[in-house]
């Protein structure tokens, strides 16, 4: 029974079936997606649930999914991640706790209530401190210096790029600046608050779409985003009412009764940032969120994300598409062995020639293949 499609018509809401004829139009979904990040006026209370009520339907969402085998996922990589906290300060179910599963989420306390998730606004960061701001941020594995004394500052509104060469240093940094990873050095603020002193106040404000992924799989995409939005403490009807916009604007519709364990990895990437999103952050940290996604579900996410900056969200995102970064980003940083050798807006980082051309400049420029002779020998 655990997590299985009858569960998730109780827990997640509609059955597929009655979404499928609901497929966006590209200006429905604009308007869909704008509405969805446009603020919302405050849910009365007493709402169709109850904070107690929907925390008690996602400790039974809680419940099948640490009765199944979600703890051969790992466990948490950090004492700091969200999973404990959340278990231990807002009372939400412990699934975390039973089966050492890293939540990929940060969390809004239970029991909020308000339709409106992120308490945080735009205007209390301080102005000169940037939405993001890493100063001196540092990361060693034994000899390997991942991130060496990072500076940077993304501003409010931007859609800012992070590009690298494998190993740069871009999942650490971006694990740190979200609170999921402790740096050995350096301070991180969001939304003006620091992340390291105050790690569940700045994790509200953000959404994450970690890199190594690791989801509650044994649930529904349904089940999935609804404990996604009840662990954000938003209502049961609100969450009903977002999954069924994300699954619309991911095009997951029929796909939101089946397992996560089943999903494609363009699905698990999909449904994930879904979750990211369920709360309506101020923030949202995404590491490469375009990996395994299709050209038409990238072209969907990119417009749902630009609708997001554009009603004043802040994207912060690694990427390997120079192309995308070029041509979506604003802002864009170029990191090489844990340091950033250029940050800007796009057209100042890139100058005359392309940013592909520039990052390959400072990334290290074209090497020949040598020593690869013997590639082209054909001998078998
Ligand atoms: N948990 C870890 N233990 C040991 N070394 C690690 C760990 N995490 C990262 N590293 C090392 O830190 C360096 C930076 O890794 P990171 O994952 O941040 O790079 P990246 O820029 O995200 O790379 P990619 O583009 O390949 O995803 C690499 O040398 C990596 O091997």
């Amino acid at each position: 029974m655990v997590g299985s499609t009858e569960g998730s018509e109780e827990i997640g809401g509609e059955a597929p079936v009655e979404r499928a004829d609901r497929k966006p139009t590209a200006g429905g979904l604009a308007e869909r997606v704008k509405r969805f990040f446009a603020p919302r006026p405050t849910a009365p209370e007493g709402d169709d649930a109850t904070g107690e009520a929907a925390t008690a339907e996602a400790a039974t969402a809680g419940a099948d999914a640490a009765d199944g085998d979600i703890a051969e996922h790992g466990t948490v990589e950090d004492e700091s991640v969200v999973a404990s906290e959340t278990d231990e300060q807002h009372d939400v179910p412990s699934v975390a706790e039973q089966t050492a599963v890293t939540v990929v989420l940060p969390v809004e306390p239970a029991g909020h209530t308000d339709d409106e998730a992120a308490p945080v606004r735009l205007d209390d960061a301080l102005p000169d401190s940037g939405t993001v701001s890493v100063r001196g941020l540092t990361k060693s594995f034994g000899d390997t210096h991942a991130v060496d004394h990072l500076d940077l500052d993304v501003h409010a509104g931007s859609f800012y790029g992070i590009v690298g060469p494998n190993g740069a240093g871009k999942t650490t940094t971006l694990s740190m600046i979200t609170g999921l990873l402790r740096p050995d050095e350096g301070t991180v603020t969001v939304n003006g608050i620091d992340v390291w002193s105050d790690p569940a106040a700045a994790k509200r404000t953000i959404g994450v779409l970690p890199d190594r992924l690791r989801v509650f799989d044994r649930l529904t995409g349904a089940q999935l985003l609804y404990y996604a939005g009840m662990l954000r403490g938003l209502t049961s009807g609100v969450v009903r009412s977002r999954v069924d916009d994300l699954a619309t604007a991911f095009g997951l519709q029929d796909a939101m009764g089946r397992l996560v364990s089943d999903y494609s990895a363009g699905m698990v990437k999909k449904v994930s940032l879904a979750a990211a999103m369920i709360h309506s952050p101020r923030v949202l940290v995404l590491d490469e969120p375009f990996e395994s996604v299709d050209p038409v579900s990238a072209a969907r996410i990119v417009e749902i994300l630009q609708s997001y900056v554009g009603n004043g969200g802040t994207v912060v995102l690694s990427s390997h598409s120079m192309d995308f970064i070029q041509r979506v980003c604003d802002h864009v940083a170029i990191i090489v062995e844990g340091q950033v050798l250029a940050a800007g807006p796009v057209e100042d980082v890139r100058g005359p020639v392309s940013l592909e051309e520039r990052f390959l400049e400072l990334a290290g420029g074209r090497q020949a293949a040598e020593g690869m002779e013997w590639l082209h020998s054909f001998s078998g």
